[in-house]
């Protein structure tokens, strides 16, 4: 070991651990430091759509597929509404160096976009140690520091990793909700033709943005649905005010127990109304708690594109798209409210209905982006509630 203490070549990066360890690698992206829960990521393709997802907010990222950036970014693939802003995520970690980017739809490269977006990194470290530590351990709370110097007060920055609160009772979904109303009406990518309009709408949606994704908007649209976007904090009574033909939860980050000051008793009231209601991740954890359900931490959560759920009324499983910490406790679930879905990987609860009124939702990502389709039948039955309402 050199003098310094340190590996050569000296780490330009470094991520600390709460319980104190320390991994050394070289610094990509934004320099600076930032504290979250690190969790990792199995998708074998789109980092781009799961960097710029809100849901991540508070969180650093390890990647376990090794090549990430190597097909660059562009200005497409992004799931932040407003594209320039920040989604909220602290930090990636990644196994390999950026190489050069390689993909007919690069505009950028990763590096820079990184640093452009403030999102600090680490490269050249053994993700899969890292992987396995966080299963052996659970999800851990950390530092992330890029210092070009190398230059780095451990005993500080161990104290920070320590100090830092962790994401349970943390609000985050206000944080980055849209401030104000607006309209959607883009539909999905297509080969040669990018981004389309809809046309000619056949329901009324309106949406409560918790961190909402992108592609969501874009399949309800596809799936003849008008959207109003309303913030996070809208109240019940301002939600029905829009008279809409259904209303959907969002997906967004942080413990969905924190929001009971105000999305809670809103998606009551909602409920209580009887308008076909349609959640996703944190709108399905919410909507659990809206119902008498509770939810719980999880020891790792659930961060991938291959996991397989199956769909409990139909018989038949699909390989989804998941991105959550927290689950609703199927044990909790008051009568009246059937659990759908359920893990294949550990039984976990992945979706819920109501059998007296036109309400359901699921821990998972039907919109994927990225990750396969299977899942996507689900915007159909929600507009096949709003067909059935009239
Ligand atoms: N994707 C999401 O909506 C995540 C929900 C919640 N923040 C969780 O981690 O479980």
């Amino acid at each position: 070991m050199p003098d310094s203490g340190w590996t050569e070549p000296r780490p330009t990066a470094v991520l600390i651990l709460a319980d104190g360890t320390v991994i050394e690698g070289q610094g990509i992206g934004a320099e600076g430091e930032a504290t979250g829960e690190v969790c990792f990521n199995t998708a074998m393709t789109g980092y781009q759509e799961i960097l710029t997802d809100p849901s991540y907010a508070g969180q650093i990222i390890t990647f376990t597929f090794p090549h990430i950036g190597n097909v660059g970014v562009n200005d497409e693939d992004i799931e932040t509404v407003n594209m320039a802003a920040s989604s909220g995520v602290r930090g990636c970690v990644l196994k390999t160096d950026i190489t050069d980017p390689s993909n007919y739809r690069a505009t950028r490269d990763f590096d820079q976009w990184l640093r452009a977006r403030g999102i600090i990194g680490l490269a050249g470290i053994d993700t899969r140690a890292l992987t396995t530590l966080i299963r052996t351990k659970g999800a851990a709370d950390a530092i992330i520091v890029h210092d070009r110097r190398g230059d780095f007060d451990l005993a500080r920055l161990k104290a920070e990793a320590k100090g830092w609160p962790g994401l349970v009772g943390m609000d985050l979904a206000k944080d980055i909700t849209t401030a104000q109303t607006y309209t959607w009406d883009e539909t999905s990518w297509q080969w040669d033709k990018g981004y389309g309009r809809m046309e000619s709408p056949r329901h009324h949606v309106v949406a409560v943005d918790y961190g909402i994704k992108r592609n969501i908007l874009r399949l309800l649209a596809d799936h003849g649905c008008r959207v109003t976007v309303l913030p996070a904090t809208a109240t019940g009574e301002e939600i029905l005010a829009h008279k809409p033909d259904g209303v959907f939860l969002s997906n967004g980050p942080g413990d969905p127990e924190a929001t009971g000051a105000y999305a809670v008793p809103a998606i009551r009231h909602v409920v209580d109304s009887g308008t076909p209601t349609f959640g996703i991740c944190l709108g399905h954890q919410m909507l659990g708690i809206a119902l008498g359900g509770k939810t719980v931490k999880m020891h790792q959560g659930h961060h991938g594109a291959n996991h397989p759920v199956k769909d409990l009324t139909t018989g038949k499983v699909e390989i989804t798209s998941m991105n959550h910490g927290f689950a609703v406790d199927t044990d909790t679930l008051p009568a009246g409210v059937e659990q759908t879905h359920v893990s294949l990987f550990d039984g976990s609860n992945c979706g819920l209905r109501l059998g007296d009124r036109p309400v359901f939702s699921v821990q998972y990502h039907p919109e994927a982006s990225p990750g396969p389709r299977d899942s996507r039948y689900l915007f159909e039955r929600f507009t096949d509630m709003m067909d059935a309402k009239g």
